[in-house]
């Protein structure tokens, strides 16, 4: 469970979250929406623990983000807007680099899987021979390496082909529902967001996407 207690956060004088306050059960996926510069990015680098609220409570499992912050960070997943890979590596490389950052032990066989499960068959090739797609992909699957409890995604899918897209909301909507894991994610696709989360936040005051979920059927949580 993912509890947050009226969370600030400004940038010099500017006020991008407001004592905001939600709770996430596991099992969940939450949508982020929000026009540019809303402050979802904010929210997610928050709490991946990257950079610190104003002031505000955050717990995950009952743990305090306060007092635990390397615990709290063991069961993480985050994938950033930016692709944050070795490019000279190839795949395989790279799994096997941040399993080793993660101490976790997982064999090269079910590294190669989370890439498979991800739609990413390459295996082999450098990084720097991707596609932009498919390195968002191996940036989702080095995000699900350490089997995290909360999992933090910053338009995991943006470049992603059509295809790709649906099998990776499945992938997430199994994890979640059958693994118990909370899903944060953010993404200007309207629709899959109305596929694939269960409950929708709505970041900054612009009426216009209230009214676009209101037309999807989906009541925002104005945050
Ligand atoms: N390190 C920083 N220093 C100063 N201002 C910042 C910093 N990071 C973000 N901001 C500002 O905070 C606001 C929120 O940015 P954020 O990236 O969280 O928005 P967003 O909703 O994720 O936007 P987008 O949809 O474009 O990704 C913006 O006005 C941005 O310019």
């Amino acid at each position: 469970m993912l509890e947050v207690q009226s969370l600030s956060k400004s940038y010099g004088a500017k006020q991008i979250l407001d004592k905001i306050s939600f709770s996430v059960k596991p099992g969940e996926i939450v949508g982020l929406v929000g026009e540019n510069g809303a402050g979802k990015s904010t929210l997610l680098h928050i709490l991946a623990g990257l950079i610190k609220p104003a002031s505000g409570d955050i717990t995950l499992n009952s743990y305090s983000y306060e007092s635990r912050p390397k615990n709290i960070r063991r069961h993480i997943g985050f994938v950033p807007q930016e692709i944050a890979l070795w490019e000279n590596f190839t795949v395989n490389e790279n799994m096997v680099f941040f399993e080793r950052l993660a101490w976790n032990n997982t064999h090269r066989r079910e590294l190669r899987k989370l890439c498979q499960d991800m739609g990413l068959e390459k295996w082999n090739e450098p990084v720097k021979v991707l596609s932009g797609g498919m390195k968002r992909k191996l940036n989702l699957a080095i995000s699900l390496i350490h089997n995290p409890d909360l999992l933090l995604l910053d338009e995991p899918t943006a470049g992603i082909d059509l295809k790709s897209r649906k099998e990776i909301g499945a992938y997430l909507t199994n994890l979640a529902k059958i693994n118990g894991k909370v899903i944060l994610y953010t993404s200007h696709d309207m629709d899959e967001i109305i596929q694939i989360c269960d409950q929708i936040y709505c970041l900054g005051n612009d009426p216009f996407y209230h009214q676009v979920l209101k037309e999807y059927g989906r009541q925002p949580i104005l945050l």
